[in-house]
């Protein structure tokens, strides 16, 4: 049903002139992604970082144009700025057959970084920068070089996790570099802003600060770069999803229903634009009691598991909840580099072992098949 909602879109904004390229909005390559679910279509709208301003009555016609197709409840249209090859390979070719294969993301294209992987989660509060963190961590425990970018704009904690303050450097005023936290380099606007600005970064805003500290950073040579995204699964995080050079997203979930009701729309956006899904998470799992040793399945453990069994996709492990995890990293200790071989830290490195696996096994695998829903 919504392809066909999707293609009554496209439809719609076939009828809207491009003045500055001289034919319709969609034929002109303007329209960068269409996605439509449970009645919100949501619609990206390529400009350049400088032509954002007057693109703008184009972004607002295109959202106009897609509200009044039979079957949107609500449209918003976002503004994206030039991305590169991948990407723009990547994303869902305007018109073509529903259910043609199509390239996967390419190669990741920031020199000297060989792959970014998203941590990802349906809503907010799960642990996904928990994860994150100690999963970068895991990571480079194994011998490999990692960075993490926090993506998390609206609440970026990364900088408290790591223990991190200051400003980065910036030795010729243009490149970034980035702040070291237990070997990791890291990059986060909380780095950049005092904690008590508020932020009111949107759309475009966003973007832009992101694409900066993406492109802007000092990153090589790494490995791996693990990125924070914000919590959910709106404009701003499919914006990062299509513009970033993904090689496969984790997504976190705690075990209650409605956290992988959540997950799911996760799972749903990153298909969308085919980034590979590396598996499932379920986090804060169960509760050992530190007293009795008892333990407590406080969420209901196992849904996820359920969940990744039932979509064909990794289970990449589950974390307990564990009171040391909390404290440390509010401490900005996280457990993966205080206490590596403890009990606590040993869910992240079996997760490591797992992101690892699911990297190299979803580059090896023939391109997917698209399938709308
Ligand atoms: N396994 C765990 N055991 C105990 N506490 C945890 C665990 N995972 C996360 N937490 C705690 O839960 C809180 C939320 O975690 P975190 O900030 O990582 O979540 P988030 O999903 O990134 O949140 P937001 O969406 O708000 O950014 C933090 O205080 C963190 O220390």
């Amino acid at each position: 049903m919504s392809r066909t909602v999707r293609d009554q879109i496209l439809s719609a904004l076939a009828g809207i002139a491009d003045p500055e390229r001289g034919r319709d909005v969609v034929a002109s390559g303007r329209i960068s992604g269409v996605a439509v679910e449970d009645g919100v279509a949501r619609i990206m709208v390529e400009t350049t970082p400088e032509r954002a301003g007057a693109t703008e009555p184009l972004r607002r016609a295109v959202e106009a144009a897609a509200a009044s197709v039979r079957g949107v409840k609500r449209a918003s249209a976002v503004l994206t700025a030039e991305r590169g090859p991948a990407q723009r390979r990547a994303s869902a070719p305007e018109g073509a057959a529903p259910g043609a294969a199509r390239p996967r993301p390419a190669a990741p294209t920031l020199p000297g970084v060989k792959a970014v992987i998203a941590v990802a989660s349906g809503k907010g509060g799960v642990g996904k920068s928990t994860l994150a963190v100690n999963l970068a961590l895991a990571l480079q425990a194994r011998g490999l070089k990692v960075g993490l970018l926090d993506a998390d704009v609206y609440g970026p904690s990364i900088p408290r996790m790591l223990g991190l303050s200051g400003r980065p450097d910036s030795p010729d005023g243009k490149r970034i570099t980035p702040k070291i936290g237990w070997g990791l380099k890291a990059m986060s606007i909380g780095l950049m802003v005092e904690e008590d600005t508020p932020l009111i970064w949107r759309g475009p805003m966003v973007q832009g600060a992101l694409d900066q500290f993406l492109r802007e950073t000092d990153w090589a040579p790494l490995d791996i770069l693990v990125l924070d995204m914000p919590p959910g699964t709106g404009d701003v995080q499919l914006s990062i999803a299509q513009r970033v050079p993904l090689a496969g997203a984790v997504i976190v979930s705690t075990p209650q229903d409605i956290a992988l009701l959540d997950a799911r729309k996760g799972l749903a956006m990153f298909r969308r634009v085919e980034v590979p899904i590396l598996g499932l998470v379920e986090n804060m799992s169960w509760f050992t009691c530190p007293h009795c040793g008892g333990r407590s399945d406080i969420f209901g453990h196992g849904g996820a598991r359920d969940e990744a069994l039932k979509l064909g996709l990794p289970f990449l492990g589950a974390v307990p909840l564990d009171l040391d995890v909390r404290i440390m990293s509010d401490e900005g200790r996280p457990v993966v580099a205080v206490a590596p071989d403890s009990e606590a830290a040993a869910p992240y490195h079996a997760i490591a072992a797992g992101v690892v696996d699911s990297i190299a096994k979803a580059h090896r695998e023939p391109p997917r098949i698209m399938i709308e829903d």
